[in-house]
Parts: structure tokens; sequence; C-alpha cells
């Protein structure tokens, strides 16, 4: 294992790309393979920079000193050196962080008490990327969009991956190279010169740094977490047949401890997960890549969730037909429920225990606290796999979300057994499509999924073994559960007002995540060459009008629209089946600020400035 020059945390000198400037950064990683260091600007722009374009705090010192009094010495040089063109410009421009780092530079080359009031200024200037040219010739009314000179610009892209779309080329100038968990797959395929020099050494342990500020309540909340989840779907799952459902029953009256568990109930979970586990194997279906990560691989999926979506609805409707009588899963909703939940547990340990051998760069920035309960909840190893079997993968689209429908599927039967119907009442019938249809369209667009914060970011652990496991498949379906014995008619104008709104939500929800993930992906691709981009020092680019110019999660405004629809066919009786639409608004807050912490730390002042334009979060001048 390399020994490191520069340790994580370490307040060191980082040469600004593109120029001979340096600048006060701190180390927050290094990755082996392509021996590049990751640090963090003042402002919070983090960019990955060679050993070569880093100083120790005190060798800069000494050379600027050795520097500042040859420069006293040649006071000729000094006055070329302002001359030049580049330099004049870069000075011009406050907010850049080239103009920092050069009034930083020029501050320490000069340790007069004016240079110090220089660079205590420098270090306040708030960095901002450059953008170019033609960008703003393009979008010449775009205040996003100024013009900066940087001759130096093309070369420091030295990574040689393509910068993000056409008129975006130099939107990157600040990279030496583009971060390593970068989405774009098309930078993948354009491997620079760089990377192919570098040794595939392995990664030391610097490449995972721990994990802070911790999320979800610290250590103390992930353990709270971590009992309260599974309480709360027994209350729910117990609530749920009461005639008088409500949140006053709270602690419920406990039926016999035999009632939680049923050995087939066990059997029949393991049945389903081991038949989707097959589905999945299947050589049937695309290989998808997913994003770059940070060892510098990209792993492949198996994206034929769709095919594993019908053949299961396939066998459901067979078993159906040969008279299988599937209201045995309303029957043994609890002990289902609690032999999903014995499986996520014990899937949770099995991660946790395999995450203490996987290698710095395999473990999540987020679930690497070194506290055992936090990273047990949290998710420690970020793509844990067997072989080529995804395991994080395949819980979050596979057992749990096929489940779902299947468990719906058996609601709707059971509802006509036990109130007697020759079909599903028209509120059942709403649920059980409008479900189906999200179910079917995150499978359809399976791919997507590859470029979600859960399989980007999150590592795997408790809180998605039990999310995928137990709480999606037990939990969603309550409001299916709940028309089984609470019938609520619904008269054809509410019905249709549902379902136009379900319609309009699935809309905004579909655009906006196909949009960006098109962008993601292809961001030079002529169909979205309207859309107005802000660039990073990353390489990547952040759109900035088109649906997320609207508002800053507008995935999120259609999805929780798509929930209101899900509720209103099951009335106004009672707050339970009104519960995923309470869940999810608390979800997707805390999502969305988790979502801007990460933007923050990766995009640094570019993100300040997309959220200056885009100012409401989720739902347009409320929120
Ligand atoms: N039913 C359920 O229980 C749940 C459903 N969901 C749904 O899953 C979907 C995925 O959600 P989630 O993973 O949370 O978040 P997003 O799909 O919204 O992904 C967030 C990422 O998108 C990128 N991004 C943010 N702003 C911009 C921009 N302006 N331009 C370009 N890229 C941008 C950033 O990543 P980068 O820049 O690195 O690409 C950011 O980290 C959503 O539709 C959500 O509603 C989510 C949770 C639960
Ligand atoms: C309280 C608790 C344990 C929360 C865990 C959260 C998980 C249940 C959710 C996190 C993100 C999810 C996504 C979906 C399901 C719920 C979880 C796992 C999703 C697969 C549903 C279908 C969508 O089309 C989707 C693919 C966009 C979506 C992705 C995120």
């Amino acid at each position: 294992m390399p020994s490191l020059k520069y340790q994580i945390g370490d307040k060191v000198m980082g040469r600004w790309p593109g120029s001979s400037l340096y600048y006060e950064v701190k180390v927050l990683g290094f990755d082996g393979k392509s021996r590049l260091y990751t640090v963090i600007y003042k402002d919070g722009t983090e960019l990955e920079l060679k050993e070569q374009d880093i100083m120790s705090l005190t060798s800069f010192q000494v050379r600027t000193r050795s520097r500042s009094r040859s420069n006293s010495r040649s006071p000729g040089r000094r006055r070329s050196r302002s001359r030049s063109p580049a330099r004049t410009t870069r000075r011009s421009s406050s907010r850049t962080a080239a103009a920092a780092a050069a009034s930083a530079a020029a501050a320490e080359s000069t340790p007069s008490s004016r240079g110090d009031a220089k660079l205590k200024q420098a270090a306040e200037v708030k960095l901002s990327p450059m953008q170019q040219d033609k960008a703003t010739e393009n979008n010449s009314n775009d205040k996003h969009q100024r013009k900066e000179e940087n001759n130096t610009a093309s070369k420091v892209n030295e990574s040689g991956a393509n910068v993000e779309a056409d008129p975006e080329k130099n939107q990157g100038r600040y990279n030496l190279r583009r971060r390593k968990d970068d989405g774009d797959a098309k930078a993948a395929e354009a491997k620079s010169e760089e990377e192919e020099e570098v040794s595939a050494a392995p990664a030391p342990a610097a490449a995972a740094p721990a994990s802070t500020p911790l999320d979800f309540g610290g250590k103390m909340g992930a353990l709270f977490w971590t009992l309260f989840l599974p309480a709360w779907v027994l209350f729910l799952v117990l609530q749920v047949n009461q005639k008088d459902p409500s949140l006053a029953n709270f602690p419920p009256a406990l039926p016999p401890l035999e009632a939680f568990w049923d050995p087939q109930a066990l059997g029949f979970v393991v049945l389903w997960i081991v038949f989707q586990a097959l589905l999945y194997v299947l050589p049937v279906g695309k290989l998808s890549e997913g994003v770059l990560l940070r060892s510098g691989k990209r792993l492949k999926y198996r994206t034929n969730g769709f095919f594993a979506m019908v053949l299961s609805a396939a066998v459901a409707a067979a078993a159906v037909y040969q008279g299988v009588d599937l209201t045995y899963i309303h029957s043994h909703f609890l002990q289902l429920t609690t032999a999903s939940f014995l499986i996520s547990t014990l899937l949770s340990v099995y991660l946790y225990v395999r995450s203490r051998s996987a290698g710095p760069d395999e473990r999540a920035l987020g679930g690497n606290s070194g506290n055992v309960i936090y990273d047990f909840f949290k998710g420690r190893e970020l793509n844990p796999r067997i072989k080529e079997f995804d395991l994080k993968f395949f819980c979050e689209m596979r057992p749990g979300l096929i489940g779902w429908c299947l468990i719906n599927f058996a609601l709707a039967l059971a509802e006509m057994k036990q109130q007697n119907l020759d079909m599903p009442s028209y509120s059942m019938i709403l649920v059980n499509v409008f479900q189906l249809l999200y179910v079917v369209d995150g499978l359809w667009n399976e791919e997507a999924i590859l470029t979600t914060m859960d399989l980007m970011h999150d590592g795997f652990g408790y809180m998605l073994a039990f999310g995928d496991l137990v709480w999606v498949p037990f939990t969603y379906t309550l409001q299916a559960n709940y028309l089984v014995s609470h019938p609520n008619p619904l008269s054809l104008p509410v019905l249709a007002a549902i379902v136009v709104l379900k319609l309009v939500g699935f809309y905004i929800f579909r655009k906006s995540n196909s949009e960006k993930n098109a962008f993601r992906r292809n961001p030079s691709d002529p169909k979205l060459s309207h859309l107005k981009r802000i660039p990073t020092a990353t390489g990547k680019s952040l759109l900035v009008s088109g649906w997320w110019g609207v508002v800053r999660h507008p995935n999120y405004l259609g999805d929780l629209i798509m929930a209101l629809a899900w509720s209103l066919p099951c009335g106004f009786s009672h707050l339970l089946p009104w519960y995923y639409m309470i869940y999810f608004i608390i979800l997707l807050v805390h999502r969305d600020s988790r979502d801007m912490n990460e933007c923050r730390r990766k995009y640094g002042s570019a993100w300040d400035e997309y959220c200056r334009t885009v100012r409401y979060r989720i739902i347009p001048r409320v929120y």
C-alpha cells in the first residue's frame, strides 16, 4: 500500500487548475487507483488534484517567501506578469476562484500588511466557476452565463473526458480532471491520458473518509430508528383491520406472541425472494452501466425488472387459475410482515459483517462513521455484491416492489371475499391501478434508478434493507389494506377528478425524472439543447430551466401529487390511509435537505447560484 504524502484533514495549498496559483484547501480523500487527492476549497468546491499540484503550507511559504525576495529584486518581471492579458482578466473578476487564487498568491508573495489584508480578502471571496463564451452567445440573456477569458482553460481539462454539452466544452475548466463520481456515461468512455498513465495500485485507507456530520439524528437517532421503524410497521398492520383505526390506539392491544409467527409464512417469503432472485439472474434484458465509482470502476446491472414483473404477474395469474387462494396474504399479513422483518434484519447483519472487510473505496461516504449502530443502520458498503449479484439493486427493485403489487392484488381479492363483491370496488381498482402504474413505470425505467441517491450515495444497511423488504410491501399497501374492511364508494365525478390528479402527478414525475436522466446520460443530446445550464467545477452542469428550473425537485412534486391521488380514494373517515401521504412529505423533505447538502458539497458556489435562481425546493412559490 503506497504511503500518502498528505493525509485526510490536512490543510495544504492546492494549485488552482489552469493557473500557477495556489489556494488553501483541505484534503478530503485519496483515490489510490487514479492517485488523485479530493480537496475542498473554502467555498465548498471540491476538485481532484494530482500530488504535484499540492504543496504543504510550510513548503509553500518557504517557496513564496523566496519568490517574493526575488520578485522584489526584479520589479520589471512583476510588471511584465501583470501586463499579461489573461492575468488581468482573471484579476478583474473578483467573483471567480481564479481571482481569489490570484489574490491569494499575490498576497502570499508579498508578506506585507497590505498583502495579509489581501490574503484575508481573497479567502473570503466567493468562488464561482467560470463559464465559456459560446454558452454566453447561445444564451445571451442568461444571467448565469458570464464571460471569462482563460487561455489555459482548455489545457487544464486535460482529462480528455468529454465535457458535457458541446456549448459547455470549457465549463469544467477548473478541473484537472472530472470528478470520479460523475454520472456522465460519455465521460467514462473517453479515458484520459492521465488516467491511462496511472498504475492500478490498491486504494489506501484514505479513500473513505469517516462520515461527518451524521444524519438521522446521529448515533442515538440511528438506534431510535432501528427500533422504532419495525414497531411502527407492526402498529400500522395491527391498526388497519380495526373497525375504527386511530393513532389514539397507541400502544395497540397486542395479539398473543404466536400470532406474529408462522414458519409457513417465512417459507413463502423466502420462496418469493428466491423466485425474484432467479428472475434477476436470468440472462434476459439489458446489462446497464452504473455511475463511475470512486474506485474508477463502473458496475454492470441486469435491468430486466419489467420482464420480472410480467413473469411474476403471469405466475400469480396461473396460481389463481389453479385455485391458489391469494387471500392468504391478507389473513396472514402480520406473520408475513414478521417473516420479512426477520429476513431484513439477518440481511442487515450480514451486510454489516461483510462491510468490515470492504475496501476503503467500496464504502459509502455516508455510512463510514466507525460507530457500529450508525453504520449498521445507514449502510457501510456502497455496492455489496455476491459475484455479479448486486444485493442493493436487487432488493430495491424486485422482491419488495413487485411484492407490493402482488399484495395489492391479493387485497383486492380479499375485499371481494370479505364484502361479497363480484368485482373490486372503484376505490380499490383506483389504488391498485395507480400503484401498479407507479411500479411498472419504475421497472420500465429501471436504468434510471442507477442515478438516484440510494444507488449512487447510500450504503446498503438496515435502513434500505428494511425499507425495501418490509416498509415498501407492508406499509405502501396500506390504502388497499384499509379498503378491504373500510369501503368508500366513489361517485363518477370524484373518480374522474382523482384520475386526472394522478395523471398530472405522473406526468410531472416522469417528465422531470426523464429530463434529468437524459441530461446526465448525454448532456449533448440535441433534444436538450434548449435547456439552460449552470456549469460546475466538477465538469457536470446543473439544469436551470425546463422542469429543474421550476423547483429544485420537480420529481418529488409529481410524486407527492400521485401520493395524494392514492389516498383520496379511501376518503376522510380515518387518518390511517393518509399515513403514506404524511410519511412521504416527511421523507421527501428530509431527502431534499440531504440532497441539498450533498450537492452543496459537490458543486459549491455553483449550487448556491442554482438555489438563488430556482428558489423553491418542491412546491412552486410555497416551499
Ligand atoms: N416512492 C418512494 O418511496 C420514493 C420515491 N422516490 C422517487 O425516486 C426518484 C429519485 O429520487 P432521489 O434519488 O431522491 O433524487 P433525484 O432523482 O432528484 O436525484 C437527485 C440528484 O439529481 C441531480 N440534480 C439535482 N438537481 C439537478 C439539476 N438542476 N440538474 C441536473 N441534475 C440535478 C443531483 O445529482 P448529480 O448532480 O450527482 O447527478 C442530485 O443529487 C424521485 O422521483 C423520487 O420522487 C424517492 C424516494 C422514495
Ligand atoms: C423509513 C424507511 C425505512 C425509509 C427507507 C426508504 C425506502 C423505502 C425508499 C428510499 C428510496 C426508495 C425508492 C423507491 C421505493 C422506496 C425506497 C426504497 C422506488 C424504487 C419506488 C418506485 C419508483 O419508480 C422509483 C424507482 C423512482 C423509486 C426509487 C426510490
